[in-house]
């Protein structure tokens, strides 16, 4: 779309996807990211501690450019209350894989805003997702593709990940990583961006 903006946004993530999700609003924006040590945040609940992770991330940016609107996100597997970080090895892929096995988890992202005046605003979104029962061939030839790695509860939705779903409840894009369409809404309540 080809949407209008006064201010100058900066998208504070690393990732590829939310920065080709965030570019569907047609709006110029940059990309700049900082190092924040996500494990060092401690919260009360999961929404909380993908809030304070989110927050975090955007509030780093925010130190380097001023005058600028700012947006970090953050995004969380939850499967029976329990963090699954993205895997450091195949074990722990294998591990993940086999919890989310034949079962739902929840995927949460938090977005955060942050205006040149200060003004922090945030959200947290989540899509119930359920896996199918996998073997451990499947899991196997999957953790080989190296898709885990990189990807909070070791899967790509957007990838050859999409063979482990069997259904979702709620928004596609929030387990990609950046719920646009509810972001959308919120910038343009906030007049960061006009239709
Ligand atoms: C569950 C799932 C996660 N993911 C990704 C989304 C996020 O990019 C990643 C979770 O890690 P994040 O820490 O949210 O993001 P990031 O490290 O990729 O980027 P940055 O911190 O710079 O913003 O997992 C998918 O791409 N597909 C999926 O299906």
């Amino acid at each position: 779309m080809n949407l209008l903006t006064e201010h100058k946004l900066v998208l504070a993530s690393a990732s590829p996807r939310r920065k080709e999700l965030f570019s569907k609003l047609g709006v110029p924006f940059e990309v700049v990211t900082s190092d924040v040590e996500e494990t060092a945040v401690q919260a009360e609940s999961m929404e909380g501690y993908v809030r304070d992770v989110a927050l975090l991330k955007a509030r780093a940016v925010a130190k380097k450019e001023k005058g600028k609107t700012i947006i970090g996100a953050d995004t969380i597997v939850v499967f029976k209350g329990e963090l699954l970080h993205k895997p450091k090895n195949e074990e722990q892929a294998f591990s993940h894989l086999t919890k989310l096995s034949d079962g739902y988890h929840q995927v949460m992202t938090a977005v955060a805003i942050i205006q040149p005046n200060g003004q922090e605003e945030t959200f947290v979104q989540e899509t119930k997702v359920y896996f199918k029962k996998l073997s451990q061939a499947l899991m196997e030839a999957y953790i080989e593709t190296g898709d885990p790695f990189d990807k909070a509860g070791g899967y790509g939705i957007q990838t050859d990940g999409a063979l482990l779903v069997d259904r979702i409840e709620g928004d596609y894009n929030n387990v990609v990583g950046l719920p646009i369409s509810t972001l959308f809404e919120k910038l343009i309540a906030l007049n960061i961006i006009k239709i």
